[in-house]
């Protein structure tokens, strides 16, 4: 998403590698850096000029900060890159952040949610979102209006939604908009609904018919509220199109949408200070749970390529089933992990979002990244169709697999894809129960060191999964089964399913079993494992040692 202007603020941090002081002439190159990014990801050049006097106004004020402490004699060492980061940071959160609240709610009767902006931005998927977010973050009883009379698939597509999540949608066929959103007051407190949003019509551009049309419909309803839902695929003319509303409805806010796709991201960036209406809500994917209250501080964060853990335990916390997470940590450890809560934890990773967004929001983890490796959320597919190509009796026992090699044979078949990419999921899978149960054990022998006990280490693991708490270094990927809640997992080798898991190509070059138990460590690992039986012990092939990408097959 905001790849343009995380490398231009890396770059930037580059150019100030080694100094300990900022000054006018490092500062103008760090800031042309900058300068070219901001450009480059769309953002309005107003706004690009405004930020970078803000910053530089800012970074000279360190410069004489830090010169003042040199003289007085208490020098304090200071890294020029990371001052100038942060006086980013904060320049990027006060570029984004705004007063007040992001709703306003009526003092008495219903509170009235406009929707509004041009076609196709997602103001229907969007009120649909917001009705769901109401509902279960704010326990609020919604109405959802359809008043987009322009496009008919619109009335339907909100009834659709809007039967999805159980929120009432409603609509007079035939009926002009304004009059359609007039009636809806007294629909609502029939149903006895606290909050209407109003599903208006867009056009393809801003005109006049429409402008009078959505000024209509505010003098009748009166709302608290007008969002205006602004795609954010669509780059500087988001901004032109925030101002033309804004003029003449005087926006309260901004939705914007589809930040879960390429979109370079200038229009996060641009938004509030060229209209004056602050973004205060994020669309991050079609369903209608993909809906975000929008952080200025996360944005900034992940704008800088520093990540954002708040929002990622945000994720992690909304789709895991705590007990859930804290018993696969258990079983784990136990060596009773199967392969049908292995597609638990892909489904789980699924409803969180895109790998690529994950990746985003883990501080460090680009850097980790190794060059040319794209993240792609079709392995997850393509792994769940191999797992859902196995037979009850292998999952159970993915071991048979590995016996019978014409059972990878049938699998790949059915699942569309490449033998190696079957056995290499076994494999690897059958390596991390090992490595896991191999960790249970370790446990228990700890348990016999005096101070050390097994329970009170697999209580303050389920304290750990349960509470999806992850360890400093980010050792695992939350929703892994709550292994991103396992305790000291960072100086664990080859976390599975990071380094070692297909799927997660490479997942930011974590150091992979093979690399880490290598030579005569892992071979001493393979003959304990033998000895336990062969049950549990995989074929290590070529393609199990090498790092971590599933053959693509299409
Ligand atoms: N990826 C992604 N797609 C989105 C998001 N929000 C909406 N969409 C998609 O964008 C398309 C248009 O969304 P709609 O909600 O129909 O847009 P609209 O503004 O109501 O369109 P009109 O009624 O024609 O004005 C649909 O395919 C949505 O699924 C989002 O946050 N992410």
């Amino acid at each position: 998403m905001f790849d343009a202007i995380s490398k231009g603020f890396k770059n930037a941090k580059n150019r100030l590698a080694g100094l300990e002081e900022l000054t006018e002439q490092n500062i103008e190159t760090a800031l042309r850096e900058v300068r070219l990014s901001l450009l480059e990801a769309d953002v309005e050049l107003s706004v690009v000029k405004a930020f970078l006097a803000r910053v530089k106004e800012k970074a000279l004020g360190e410069t004489v900060r830090v010169r003042a402490k040199g003289t007085d004699g208490s020098t304090v060492k200071v890294r020029a890159g990371d001052v100038f980061t942060k006086i980013c940071h904060d320049e990027l959160v006060a570029f984004m952040s705004a007063d007040g609240e992001s709703i306003r709610f009526a003092d008495a009767g219903p509170t009235g949610i406009m929707m509004v902006g041009l076609q196709g931005s997602g103001k229907t998927t969007s009120s649909a979102k917001f009705a769901r977010f109401l509902q279960k973050d704010l326990k609020k009883k919604p109405l959802l209006v359809a008043a987009d009379m322009q496009r008919p698939a619109a009335v339907e597509q909100l009834m659709v939604l809007g039967k999805s999540i159980g929120v009432p949608v409603f609509n007079i066929p035939g009926a002009s908009p304004v009059e359609i959103c007039s009636k809806a007051r007294d629909e609502a407190k029939a149903k006895g609904c606290d909050v209407i949003i109003y599903d208006t019509a867009g056009r393809l551009a801003i005109d006049d018919a429409l402008m009078e049309e959505l000024a209509a419909i505010k003098t009748n309803v009166a709302p608290q509220n007008i969002f205006l839902v602004v795609d954010a695929m669509i780059g500087q003319d988001a901004v032109k199109v925030s101002k033309g509303f804004h003029d003449r409805l005087d926006l309260t806010g901004v939705i914007l949408t589809k930040l879960d796709g390429d979109a370079r991201g200038g229009a996060a960036l641009s938004v509030r200070e060229v209209t004056g209406a602050p973004v205060r809500y994020v669309g991050m994917g079609e369903g209608t749970d993909k809906f975000e209250e929008f952080r200025p501080d996360g944005m900034a964060s992940r704008v800088l390529g520093m990540g954002d853990v708040v929002g990622l335990m945000k994720d992690f916390q909304s789709v895991v089933d705590e007990k859930k997470a804290a018993e696969d940590a258990m079983k784990m450890l136990e060596g009773n992990f199967t392969l049908d809560d292995f597609l638990q934890q892909i489904k789980t990773i699924q409803k969180m979002g895109s790998l690529k967004d994950i990746v985003a929001k883990m501080p460090g983890m680009d850097q980790m990244m190794p060059p040319g490796v794209d993240l792609d959320d079709r392995e997850l597919v393509r792994i769940e169709a191999i797992i859902q190509s196995f037979t009850k009796a292998e999952r159970r026992d993915p071991y048979a697999i590995v016996r019978e090699p014409s059972r990878a044979a049938r699998i790949a078949k059915g699942s569309a894809t490449p033998e190696v990419a079957v056995n290499e999921l076994v494999q690897k899978f059958l390596f991390m129960k090992q490595m896991m149960d191999g960790l249970g054990q370790n446990m228990g022998m700890m348990g016999k060191i005096p101070g050390m006990n097994k329970l009170g280490m697999m209580k303050n693991l389920r304290k750990m999964a349960a509470g999806g708490g992850m360890p400093p270094g980010m050792a695992g990927l939350p929703g892994m089964g709550g292994m991103g809640g396992m305790p000291g997992m960072g100086g664990f080798p080859g976390m599975p399913g990071m380094g070692g898991f297909p799927g997660m190509p490479g997942m930011g070059g974590m150091p992979d079993e093979a690399a880490l138990r290598s030579g005569k460590e892992r071979e001493e690992g393979l003959t304990q494992a033998r000895k336990r039986g062969p049950k549990e012990v995989p074929e290590v092939t070529s393609a199990y040692r090498a790092p971590n990408m599933l053959p693509r097959s299409g």
